[in-house]
């Protein structure tokens, strides 16, 4: 049965922005997590304590938590690729403490030695004492699983091989499984076919989907689970987007576009779109280019007629 609410993880201020080449003020990325939880975005990702010579823009992370506004019942979330990361992420205390750090794998052994410099099972081996530390300090625990529907490197990825992964995961302790697209080649049946092994070993509401749109089957992607009755999603407001080692792959689906989406359907996000086309504008100018959504760009443009 198609849930009737959604939840929309907001990783614009990470994944949207960890690939620009531009520094992008700390001052910049602060004000978009304050305009994204203004439009009601709960769940927000806000930046990566990853390797500052391995993704630069990210470095500025500890100053990011620290200037953000956090609203009551809200859950920020950081990726932490190990303990350092993880150390890190806690060592400036309740000011820029995270409520859920997301630790990040590969289904593929290629794009897992490419982006974090090590085998999977070598990744397991570094998460679980992050798992373990994190979870002592009570934070929840959100894993990645990158390359779910295809890898650059390796080409097709199978379900077991995201099986496999999934269960190394939940063998650590990772509260959460969240199934990546990181080049976007899914389409919906075989979304569906990988999501079953994730719900296999995951409760349905630890289990979300992260789709990149390169070939325009987010949505599609998106609609094929709610089928299955998941119902957690990473968005990234105006498409923003990709993934220093994936070239070519274009941002998440664009969080307007899945809230336009979602209202057509009567599904509750507690979104206002309005007020999410505002953030994606407030961005896009900043980086001076429009908005990927097609909804925010269709938006923006009817408000401009309704002015003139
Ligand atoms: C995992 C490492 C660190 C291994 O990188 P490494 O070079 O193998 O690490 P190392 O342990 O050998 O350390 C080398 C240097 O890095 C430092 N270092 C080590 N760790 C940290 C840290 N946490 N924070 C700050 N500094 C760190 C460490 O202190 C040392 O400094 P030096 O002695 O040379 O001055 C590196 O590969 C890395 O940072 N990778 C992250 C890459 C990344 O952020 N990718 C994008 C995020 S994943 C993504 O976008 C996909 C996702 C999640 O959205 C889902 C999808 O769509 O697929």
């Amino acid at each position: 049965m198609i849930p009737d609410r959604v939840t929309l993880v907001e990783v614009g201020p990470r994944d949207g922005l960890q690939n620009e080449k531009q520094p992008v003020d700390t001052a910049v990325k602060i004000d978009l997590v304050h305009r994204l939880q203004a439009a009601g975005l709960r769940e927000i990702e806000v930046t990566s304590y990853v390797s500052p010579k391995w993704v630069p823009q990210m470095a500025d992370n500890a100053q990011v938590m620290a200037g953000v506004y956090r609203k009551a019942g809200n859950r920020y979330s950081v990726l932490v690729p190990n303990m350092l990361g993880l150390q890190a992420a806690l060592a400036g205390g309740d000011a820029t403490r995270p409520d859920e750090v997301v630790v990040f794998g590969a289904a593929s052994q290629a794009f897992s030695r490419r982006n974090i410099n090590c085998s999977i099972e070598e990744s397991i081996e570094r998460f679980a004492p992050v798992v373990a530390a994190a979870r002592e300090a009570g934070l929840k625990v959100r894993s990645a699983i990158s390359c779910a529907l295809g890898c650059p490197y390796q080409g097709e990825v199978t379900p077991d091989e995201v099986e496999h992964l999934v269960k190394l995961f939940k063998q650590i302790g990772v509260h959460h499984c969240g199934v990546a697209d990181t080049i976007g080649v899914g389409t919906p049946r075989k979304v569906q076919a990988v999501m079953e092994r994730a719900l296999k070993h995951y409760p349905v509401q630890e289990v979300s989907g992260h789709f990149h749109d390169t070939y325009g089957q987010a949505l599609a992607n998106i609609y094929a689970c709610l089928e299955l009755g998941i119902h957690t999603f990473d968005t990234s407001v105006a498409g923003l987007g990709g993934c220093p080692y994936a070239k070519g792959a274009t941002g998440n689906v664009a969080t307007e576009d899945v809230v336009f989406m979602l209202q057509g359907m009567g599904i509750d996000t507690g979104i206002d779109l309005d007020a999410l086309v505002d953030a994606g504008g407030f961005i896009s100018g900043v980086l001076g280019r429009p908005p990927v959504s097609r909804a925010g760009k269709a938006l923006l443009t009817k408000r401009a007629q309704v002015a003139a």
